[in-house]
């Protein structure tokens, strides 16, 4: 049976969406193997929480490929399947919602809001107008400006953890990506503002995950949309003051598109700014962090990657574009420590995805970390082996959906060319410096909270290269 509330307020398939409403979720999901319940769906935020992607592999191992469970106080049906994850991701059919996904959990966050909320809470016509709005400052010549721009930086704050020998990655990282991100993307380069702005960011986070937590609109959800505002403000002030900025910074060639779309004002924009925003700070961090304890204990890997990177000299994209296998450990990393559980959708009409019926409105998360393990694609998935990505290989492309890290389709990750030039400049510099030594054991605990890594501080301990060992 279908949930008649989602179905009267769910959208015609292909309808342009403005505001959109929060439409409740189907609950008719009985049919489905799989747990219910408050209880489990709070046991459920603990196991992501604890035990990341093996509670995931837990589920599906136990309930199928295809299974319901509750995420907090919402329910939800998983897929585990990669080419049906893919199939979602690609929304061939046009009948998978990213908006109305989404816009479950964003819309009402802040009761101002005239416009979209962000770039994830649209679909098709609109979607595809700030994607092409934003391409330029995703293209080469922008990519390059801020790969130039972030040299000094970089090895700045690389020289300060050398110097300091022992460093906790994820707090080390995410210091030097939100310096690197403010400047890149607001032209920043104070580090108290940077500071602002990425508190700004991780509120906005959590604002965005407590209602699936049941935590009402209260006090700490009020404080985390007036820092949004703030931001909101400061960004349409910068438009106002200097209405055509030169500037190499996103915002900046961000706003000179200004006036392309004719449905997008300017508050839309800067909305939209943020949500870009919003997508990049933590997910690199992340991965940069979990790449650092693999190193750690993989001394000969380093030995190739330091190797290579001795090799890259060549300043800008150039020097970075021949540094495969860096790019190969990273993406080894990401297979075995997933940063993003999963793609949110919701069908606008009923489905059937492997033979169970799926009501329009349900709440799907399409899993991206069980596909990684697929014996059917990757050999001896659970192990180390960054050469499976390599040519003649190539087990990332066995099957659709096998590897998606940065998600599928017209939403797939905008920043994945800035974020893979990120970790080469950093490993690059970091790694004709220093030897990166392990504190503690190798172990392999994850954690989704929400975005996913090594569980737990990751220490490590940074051994400065003897004369003549490094160059840069
Ligand atoms: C390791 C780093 C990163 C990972 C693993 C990652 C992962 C993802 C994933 C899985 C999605 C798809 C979400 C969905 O379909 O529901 C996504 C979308 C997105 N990512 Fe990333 N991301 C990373 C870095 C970045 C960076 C550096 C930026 C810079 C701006 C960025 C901007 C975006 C944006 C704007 C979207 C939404 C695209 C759209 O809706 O059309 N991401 N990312």
């Amino acid at each position: 049976m279908r949930s008649e509330l989602a179905v009267a307020t769910l959208p015609d398939v292909g309808t342009p969406i403005r505001r959109i409403p929060r439409i409740p979720l189907s609950r008719d999901l009985d049919h489905l193997p799989g747990a219910s319940g408050a209880l489990a769906g709070y046991r459920n935020v603990l196991g992501w929480v604890r035990r990341g992607d093996a509670h995931l592999r837990d589920q599906v191992a136990r309930y199928g490929p295809v299974y319901r469970h509750m995420f907090g106080v919402d329910p939800i049906v998983c897929v585990a399947d990669a080419e049906l994850v893919s199939r979602i991701g690609r929304n061939r059919e046009k009948t998978w919602s990213a908006g109305v996904a989404w816009g479950y959990y964003l819309s009402g966050m802040d009761e101002d809001i005239q416009g979209w909320d962000g770039i994830l809470t649209l679909d098709d016509r609109p979607h595809r107008d700030v994607r092409k709005l934003l391409s330029p400052a995703f293209g080469p010549e922008a990519l390059e400006s801020y790969a130039r721009g972030c040299e000094d930086l970089i090895e700045q704050e690389v020289s300060s953890w050398v110097g300091r020998g022992r460093v906790e990655a994820k707090a080390a990282f995410r210091k030097l990506l939100v310096r690197i991100s403010a400047m890149i993307f607001m032209g920043e380069r104070d580090e108290k503002e940077a500071e602002r702005l990425d508190r700004t960011i991780r509120d906005l986070w959590l604002a965005s995950f407590t209602p699936a937590l049941g935590i009402p609109l209260g006090a700490v959800r009020s404080r985390m949309v007036s820092s949004y505002r703030r931001l909101l403000k400061a960004l349409l002030a910068r438009m106002a003051e200097d209405p055509n900025p030169t500037g190499t910074d996103l915002f900046s060639r961000f706003c000179r598109s200004r006036g392309e779309i004719e449905w997008a004002d300017d508050e839309t924009l800067a909305r939209t700014f943020i949500s870009t925003m919003l997508a990049a700070f933590d997910t690199n961090t992340l991965s940069m962090s979990s790449m650092a304890h693999v190193l750690s204990h993989h001394p000969d890997w380093q030995e190739r990657l330091r190797a290579e990177a001795l090799d890259a000299v060549e300043p800008g994209v150039r020097g970075l574009a021949r540094m495969e296998q860096t790019e190969n450990v990273w993406n080894e990393t990401m297979r075995l420590f997933p940063v993003g559980s999963h793609v949110m959708r919701r069908p606008l009409v009923d489905v059937e995805l492997a033979g169970h019926a799926i009501p329009a409105g349900t709440l799907v998360y399409a899993l991206l970390g069980p596909p990684m393990r697929d014996p059917g694609a990757w050999t001896d998935p659970a192990a180390f082996d960054p050469e499976r990505f390599a040519a003649g290989r190539t087990e990332h492309r066995a099957k659709p959906g096998v590897f998606a890290p940065f998600g599928l389709g017209a939403h797939a990750c905008v920043g994945g060319l800035l974020a893979a030039h990120q970790v080469k400049m950093i490993y690059r510099t970091l790694l004709s410096r220093a030897r990166i030594e392990p504190v503690g054991p190798m172990h392999h605990r994850h954690s989704y909270a929400p975005l996913g890594a090594v569980a737990g501080r990751v220490r490590v301990e940074l051994r400065p290269l003897g004369d003549g060992a490094g160059r840069r």
